[in-house]
């Protein structure tokens, strides 16, 4: 594996909007190591979002490029892209994006299904477990609170494995308490699970749960402060 597990280099996306050109991006250098939890804060409108989309390769950027696990994202074929995507990385959205007709366990082992992949049911079971899942598992979204639906995708985006997740706003639409004790299991899992957590959040008490906090202004990050000794952008 290499040193980092995300890079961006000098990042660029721009929207023309009529004569206007929206810097949504403007030249972002940023770096995460395997394992790390950061959290990118920022007002609205920032930037936040559209890097967070860049590094899930959901859009292209306008310069600069963005390499995961040392893979340069725009050098690869649609299908490669699609490939990294679904094997590497987990996004975990404000709104759930649960699908209502399948049960929770049916929708945690969907993306590795959709993948080809034998379900690993002990993997499966621990997950659910540890988010406090198992007496849920044959119940349906509808029927369950904010919290639980969010631990469900939390659920389903580490139960593929990937090294990275993504989180946009994933405590959105959650309580202060429901967002702390939500966001306190994302960390634990992707402890256990070795994997790499990089979340959008407004909320300066939940980044204070990060090992690092990037602070992005104007499409550029302007701080980057970090709970152990280096800091790095
Ligand atoms: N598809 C698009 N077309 C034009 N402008 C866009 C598009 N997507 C984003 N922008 C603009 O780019 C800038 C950054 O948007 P972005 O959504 O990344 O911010 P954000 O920090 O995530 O905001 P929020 O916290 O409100 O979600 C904003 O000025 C936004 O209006």
């Amino acid at each position: 594996m290499k040193e980092y597990i995300v890079e961006t280099k000098s990042l660029k996306k721009y929207y023309q909007m009529g004569e206007n050109t929206v810097k949504a991006l403007d030249g972002v250098d940023f770096r995460v190591k395997a394992r790390e939890f950061v959290a990118i804060i920022g007002k609205s409108g920032s930037g936040k979002s559209t890097l967070l989309h860049m590094l899930g390769g959901l859009d292209e950027p306008t310069d600069g490029s963005v390499l995961i696990d040392g893979k340069i994202l725009s050098g690869l074929k649609k299908e490669q892209l699609a490939i990294l995507r679904r094997r590497k990385i987990g996004f975990i959205f404000q709104n759930y994006n649960l699908v209502p007709d399948l049960n929770v366990y049916e929708n945690v082992v969907l993306p590795v299904e959709l993948d080809g992949r034998k379900v690993d049911e002990e993997y499966v079971s621990e997950i659910l477990e540890l988010l406090g899942l198992s007496k849920k598992k044959d119940a349906f979204p509808g029927n369950l609170s904010g919290g639980q639906q969010q631990r469900v995708a939390i659920a389903r985006a580490v139960a593929a494995k990937p090294v990275i997740i993504l989180a946009d706003e994933p405590t959105g639409n959650l309580d202060s308490a429901t967002s702390h004790e939500v966001l306190g299991l994302l960390k634990m899992a992707a402890r256990q699970f070795s994997q790499t957590i990089i979340l959008i959040t407004h909320d300066r008490d939940i980044a204070q749960l990060a090992d690092r906090i990037v602070h992005i202004e104007d499409g550029k990050i302007v701080g980057n402060t970090g709970k152990g000794s280096e800091l790095h952008a």
